[in-house]
């Protein structure tokens, strides 16, 4: 569905992409994370059609992004709505330009404001609302249309949980109907929730791609055996299980409790602060 190939973009003397390539299939949740400064909202902005890189290739079902602009959805990471129209005015506004009519525009409508608990402020202007009201909105503006790709910048930032928990619901909804979806964020557990591939950027670049267990395979877990007389032991370990057999098989006390922390997406997260390529 999307193809980015050796993307570059420079900033006078900063390379906000260099190298960066990226494909999504139809259907497939990309999970892009990376420090700030990685170049990820680049991307979403060349991808979304609103910036040309200075060379590679993106196309999106086969067209440039400009001429593929019907068939994607955007949630910026900066709200880009209007203050002073109201939530329901932006649905029909950006539904309706986008050629949904009447029953079938209602039908959509509903629908997200339903799954994205629009409901209390459907009618109040965008400018009154709180940051994570807003975000919501902007996420049903990019979904009004069905799109085809969604691009979603950090688009739970100030959510609170209840809140972040719909959108992630709808955004596997959509998933499972064929939508692509890349889905850039800084809390990474959402993307275990979403069950989605990951993709590091670093440096301007695609530095890591794959599942969640392919990329957490190797990164150091914790062994914590805790002993009656209240002692602590602590093994940093690649293999938990095998450290916690071979430390329990050693000890030579009573053992009160054993907690095993196998490497998680934070761990993946941090290891970008010490891998250099
Ligand atoms: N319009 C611009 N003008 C100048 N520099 C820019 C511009 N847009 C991005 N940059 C620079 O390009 C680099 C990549 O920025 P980008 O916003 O793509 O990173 P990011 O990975 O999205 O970061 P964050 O996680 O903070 O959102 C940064 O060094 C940034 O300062």
């Amino acid at each position: 569905m999307l193809e980015a190939t050796a993307l570059t973009k420079r900033y006078g003397d900063v390379a906000a992409l260099n190298g960066f390539t990226l494909s999504v299939a139809a259907g497939e949740i990309v999970g892009l994370v990376g420090h700030n400064g990685a170049g990820k909202s680049t991307f979403v902005e060349i991808v979304s059609g609103l910036i040309r890189p200075d060379g590679g290739r993106v196309t999106i079902g086969g067209k440039d992004p400009v001429r593929a602009r019907a068939t994607v959805g955007v949630s910026p990471q900066s709200i880009a709505l209007y203050r002073s129209t109201t939530v329901h005015e932006h649905l029909r506004l950006f539904g309706g330009l986008a050629g949904l009519r009447r029953g079938a525009l209602r039908r959509e409508i509903d629908l997200l404001v339903s799954a994205l608990q629009l409901e209390p402020f459907r009618d109040r202007p965008v400018g009154v609302l709180s940051g994570g009201q807003q975000r919501r909105a902007q996420a049903a503006v990019a979904l009004i249309h069905r799109p085809r790709l969604l691009l979603m910048d950090e688009p739970t930032a100030g959510a609170d949980p209840e809140t972040r928990q719909a959108l992630l619901d709808v955004v596997k909804e959509r998933a499972g109907e064929g939508t692509a979806v890349i889905y850039t964020t800084h809390y990474l557990p959402e993307l275990t929730e979403l069950d989605a591939t990951l993709a590091v950027a670093r440096d301007g670049r695609i530095i890591a791609r794959g599942t969640s267990a392919e990329l957490l395979d190797g990164l150091p877990g914790e062994v914590r055996v805790t002993f009656e007389d209240e002692e602590e032991v602590r093994v940093p370990t690649t293999d938990p299980t095998a450290a916690l057999v071979d430390l329990l098989s050693r000890a030579d006390r009573p053992v009160a409790g054993v907690e095993v922390h196998h490497p998680t997406l934070d761990d993946l997260y941090r290891s970008l602060a010490v891998v250099r390529v």
